[in-house]
């Protein structure tokens, strides 16, 4: 028997789309099933300024597919310089939907983020007071402290301090990895939610490292140990909707990859509802998956949800592409490690 599911059209949360030949490759495969994105903003300069949103923006319809009423939602990249003003009247247009804090150095293209979060406390004060949420890549920085560790540090350190000195911020913790995120979440009010990728539900660091090394599965925050992995599980499947999605797909070629220093980032944008929908069924959370995919996010950025639908069916195995071909070169598409027989008809 056929089974089959309809979800409201689902957005994502975080999504890097990056630029040029590779935005106009790996667009596509976001705007066939999501509605809306929250667009990164770590390019090569970074997007800054409302000026760079708005040229941004521009560059990413242009590249959209025919037909396509997708929407990209803009963010600004936090810098010691933002200019709160700027900031503001760009969100109060609707130009940006959210603001982006890199740790200097954490991850893919951070290096103009924040060394000193003293010196951003303004334009947080200001972000709170309008209503502009933030949206926070959580790992620190500091050399001493363990890569595996560096996501429960950030709360400690970094985040919860935030949030005490600045009430009122609404702050998103993109890409949680671990217990710790799901638990300080849960300890929270309703100024506090998370995006949890569809990389994280499926691999631990185990996947990374045993049987040689896989650079597709190398990912920031990097994926933890197992008891962490169920603890994303159970939060995304639970129905809370402080959680909800943000692939963070983040398409590198496999040249970058595939290299003695690779870079970091899973791109799944083209099978992540088929993923997503084996886990759901795996936890016997089907009737969950609409919550995470499409109504959580919606309702913690204050925007109407989707009111198109998808439909998915189970049926034989789906095959999708190894890799995205790009001007750049190959991308290589995530491989969960197991069959796939969901699909989006
Ligand atoms: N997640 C990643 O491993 N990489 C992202 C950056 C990020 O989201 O941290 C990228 O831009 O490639
Ligand atoms: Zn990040
Ligand atoms: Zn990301």
């Amino acid at each position: 028997m056929t089974q089959s599911l309809t979800l409201k059209r689902p957005d994502d949360w975080h999504l890097h789309l990056r630029d040029g030949a590779m935005l106009r490759a790996v667009l596509p495969e976001t705007t066939r099933h999501f509605a809306r994105a929250i667009i990164m903003p770590n390019l090569v300069p970074p997007v800054v300024t409302a000026a760079d949103a708005r040229a941004y923006r521009e560059r990413i319809m242009a590249a959209c597919p025919e037909g396509s009423d997708f929407t990209p939602l803009m963010t600004l990249y936090l810098t010691e310089d933002t200019d709160a003003e700027d900031l503001a009247a760009a969100h109060a247009e609707g130009l940006i939907t959210a603001v982006k804090l890199y740790p200097a150095g954490a991850t893919t293209n951070s290096a103009s983020g924040v060394r000193d979060f003293d010196k951003v406390r303004g334009v947080l004060e200001k972000m709170a007071e309008i209503g502009c949420p933030l949206c926070v890549h959580g790992e620190v920085t500091d050399p001493e402290i363990d890569i595996f560790d560096r996501e429960a540090a950030f709360i400690d350190r970094v985040l919860d301090p935030i949030r005490r000195a600045t009430p009122g911020l609404r702050v998103i913790m993109e890409h949680i990895t671990t217990r710790d995120g799901v638990d300080y979440v849960k300890s929270n009010d309703t100024d506090l939610g998370a995006t949890i990728t569809t990389h994280h539900l499926v691999i631990n660091r185990n996947h990374i490292l045993v049987g040689g090394i896989k650079p597709h599965y190398y990912c920031l925050p990097v994926a933890k140990r197992e008891e962490h992995r169920l603890a994303l599980r159970a939060a995304a499947t639970s129905g809370d909707s402080r959680f909800f999605l943000g692939t963070d797909s983040a398409p590198h070629t496999d040249a970058n990859k595939e290299s003695a220093c690779g870079c970091a980032g899973c791109f799944t944008a083209t099978n992540t509802l088929s993923i997503l929908a084996h886990v759901f069924e795996e936890e016997g959370a089907l009737d969950k998956l609409e919550g995470f995919t499409s109504r959580h996010g919606p309702a913690f950025y204050g925007l109407p949800e989707s009111d198109e639908t998808i439909t998915m069916t189970k049926g034989d195995t789906v095959t999708y592409p190894d890799q995205i071909m790009t001007e750049d070169g190959p991308v290589t598409v995530f491989d969960p490690g197991f069959p796939l027989q969901w699909q989006v008809t």
